[in-house]
Formats: structure tokens, sequence, C-alpha cells
């Protein structure tokens, strides 16, 4: 039995791309939590945004509770896991937590905007969000990476972190 990898960090900071390539090199399953709360109600973050952002949080805490007593994966969090510290306290039950931490100036760039409610279809709002949320991402991570280079090295780093913290 291997405890999760739980990947935090920005809209945008490469938790998927990061977070498959991860999986594939440990032989461990990746999980998307946005793409969990968009099965189980059968509907896109924008459309549950659409209902309230409380409600969408609420699904998130009931998605990380969920997490707490599974195994052997690479969780990919949504961006806001961190805005209730509970989240954190149930993902760390049986989780490392690592922070990808990458610039706003290269997440304008690649982000999908459309695709993100709190964005609001302002891509300055990156700026923002990052400065709300650097305190708290840094508080809560176990590991904290700088995504500043290719995937694969990154994920490699990952790996050479996880074997120095074990
Ligand atoms: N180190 C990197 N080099 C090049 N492109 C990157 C890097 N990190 C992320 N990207 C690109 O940035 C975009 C966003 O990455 P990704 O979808 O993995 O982020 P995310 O954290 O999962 O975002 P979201 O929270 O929106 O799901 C993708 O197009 C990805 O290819
Ligand atoms: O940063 C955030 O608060 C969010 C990020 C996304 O992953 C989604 O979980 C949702 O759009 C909220
Ligand atoms: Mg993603």
């Amino acid at each position: 039995m291997r405890k999760n990898i739980v990947l935090i960090g920005m809209p945008g900071s490469g938790k998927t791309a990061i977070g498959k390539e991860l999986a594939k090199k440990l032989n461990m399953s990746f999980v998307d939590m946005d793409e969990m709360i968009e099965a189980k109600e059968g509907k896109s973050i924008t459309e549950i945004f659409k209902i309230g952002e409380k409600y969408f949080r609420n699904l998130e805490t009931d998605c990380a509770e969920e997490l707490r007593h599974k195994n052997s994966l690479v969780i990919s969090a949504g961006g806001g896991i961190v805005k209730r510290k509970e989240n954190i306290d149930y993902l760390k039950n049986n989780s490392i937590v690592v922070f990808i931490n990458r610039h706003p100036d290269n997440i304008v760039n690649d982000v999908d905007i459309q695709k993100r409610p709190l964005l609001c279809n302002d891509i300055n709002n990156v700026y923002k969000l990052y400065d709300e949320r650097i305190t708290l991402y840094k508080k809560y991570c176990d590991i904290e990476i700088i995504n500043d280079r290719e995937f694969i090295d990154i994920a490699e780093k990952i790996i050479q972190e996880l074997i120095k913290t074990s």
C-alpha cells in the first residue's frame, strides 16, 4: 500500500501534465478531482459554479473526504483546494502534498480561462489569485517544486524529493 501524491497549485500550473507523467513513472493511477466532481454531478465545473461557488466547494470537500480512504493514486486537486483547511486535513490523512509553483507569467500563456469560472474571463485575475493563494499553497504542502522546465524533468524532480523525505 502506497500513500497518494496530491498535486496542488494554481489553474494552469501543470498539475495534470506533470501528474500524468508522475503516475506513469511510478506505476500509479492518476485522478483529477475536478473530473471526479464533474462525473458525479453530470455537469461541467462552469455549470456547477453557476449553481454557486459554495455548492462547488462542498462537493470538493466531499471528494477530499472520499479520497482519504484511497491509496496509490496521483491526485490533481482543484486550484482552490487550499481554501478550506479541512480539505487538506482529509488529504493529508494518506497523502504527500506537492505544490507545483509556476510563475503567473507562464500560466497566462497557457491557461484556458473559458473553463475557469473564477478567472472571470480576465487573464489578469491569474496574478490576483496567485497573490491571494501563494501563502496557503506554501503552508499546506510537504514539498514545493518550481515548474520552470519540461514536465518530464519536473516529474523526475518530484520523485527525487519524495525519496529524500521518505
Ligand atoms: N513545464 C511546462 N512546460 C510547458 N508547458 C507547460 C508546463 N507546465 C504546464 N504547461 C502547459 O500549461 C497548460 C496547463 O497545464 P495543466 O493543464 O497541466 O495545468 P493544471 O494545473 O492541470 O491546470 P487546471 O487547474 O486548469 O486543470 C498545459 O497546456 C500544459 O501543457
Ligand atoms: O482555483 C480555483 O478555485 C478553481 C480551480 C479549478 O481547478 C476548479 O476546481 C474550479 O474552477 C475552481
Ligand atoms: Mg488540470
